[in-house]
């Protein structure tokens, strides 16, 4: 919808056939939009190929964990010179691999064909033209301001950046702090504990992006501090939902059937630890909640074992 209302001549591919013809027909998807009108020109359907015909830019929205078992079959199908744009937040469980890297494996893609896009961007906010801002992210600076001129309207705002690490790990890591900052809420916490789970969150993002080789600038930017800010207050993330769900005592199983659709910081919070256990980045509000979701933590001891920690200067 964002790139339809940008102008631009838009096909969408889905699994679901009635999905399709609902998108196609009747401009509606009240499976996961209810209520939205889409733009009447936007058609969908379940030829994958039909679909990737002649296409300039492909954009893939699809729960991390599924990407490359989705991708490697349309990889002769997808278009010669056409430029992939991964909107995924999450990190492969089994490689621990970013989704641009992914992205370009599953496709047999050049890095300067990926863009990620990530951002304070919770689709249902965005469907209902809500203004905000968001972070185009390539090595290629021609592939970054293809992208942001594809998708750049009256209501969405791209900004352009080089750091592809770091505003991917932003994108994924949020998900886990959203994770913390539900249950804290959950358990009937308020502002100060949010602040600082948010604040300390930050904290670990940057952490490990610059360990990763990310640079400092991306993390108060759109996709760090922006998309944690959007995540952790809105009552709409998954990943904040969930939390709360857990918060308020229910199992991990439980959880996920009352929070619906896809909250990719419950596996990625794992690779994310294997990938800071693998550059020895402390993360440990990410291992207090890979402890509470995987490893039978109870979410009472969640902030005892985070504040019982040995104290140290502010700047480490
Ligand atoms: N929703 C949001 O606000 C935002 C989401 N993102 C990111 O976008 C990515 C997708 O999220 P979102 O769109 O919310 O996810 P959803 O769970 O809403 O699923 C989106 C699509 O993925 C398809 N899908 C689900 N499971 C599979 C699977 N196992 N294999 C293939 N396709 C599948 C669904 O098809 P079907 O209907 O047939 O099941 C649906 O078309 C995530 O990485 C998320 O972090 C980024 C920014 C905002
Ligand atoms: O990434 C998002 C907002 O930018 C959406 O968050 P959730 O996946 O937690 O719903």
């Amino acid at each position: 919808a964002v790139l339809a209302d940008a102008g631009c001549d838009v096909a969408l591919w889905g699994r679901t056939t009635a999905t399709c013809e609902e998108i196609t027909l009747k401009h509606r998807n009240e499976r996961y939009l209810p209520g939205v009108d889409l733009p009447p020109a936007l058609r969908a359907s379940t030829d994958a190929s039909a679909v990737l015909e002649g296409a300039d830019l492909v954009a893939i929205a699809i729960p991390s964990q599924s990407v490359r078992a989705t991708l490697e079959p349309l990889r002769a199908a997808f278009p010669a010179g056409a430029v992939a744009v991964s909107l995924m937040k999450g990190v492969e469980l089994a490689t621990d691999r970013r989704m641009s890297q992914v992205v370009a494996e599953a496709l047999a893609l050049p890095d300067d064909r990926v863009a990620v896009v990530s951002g304070p961007n919770l689709a249902r906010e965005i469907a209902e033209h809500q203004p905000t801002a968001t972070v185009v992210a390539s090595t290629s600076p021609e592939t970054a301001a293809l992208v942001a001129r594809a998708c750049a309207s009256a209501y969405f705002r791209p900004y352009t950046n080089d750091d592809v690490v770091g505003v991917e790990l932003c994108g994924a890591v949020k998900n886990v702090i959203a994770l913390a900052v539900g249950i804290s809420q959950g358990r009937g916490l308020g502002y100060n504990t949010m602040a600082t789970v948010i604040t300390r969150g930050l904290v670990e993002i940057t952490r490990l992006g610059l360990a990763l080789g990310a640079q400092p600038a991306t993390f108060p930017g759109l996709a760090g501090m922006g998309d944690l800010m959007a995540t952790c207050a809105s009552p709409d993330s998954r990943n904040h939902k969930l939390g709360v769900h857990l918060g308020q005592g229910m199992t991990l199983n439980e959880a996920l059937t009352a929070t619906g659709g896809t909250a990719e910081g419950v596996k990625s919070s794992r690779s994310v630890l294997e990938l800071a256990h693998s550059v020895g980045v402390e993360m440990p509000i990410t291992s207090a909640v890979v402890q509470v979701l995987h490893e039978g933590l109870p979410v009472e001891d969640l902030a005892p074992l985070l504040l019982g920690r040995p104290h140290k200067a502010e700047r480490v």
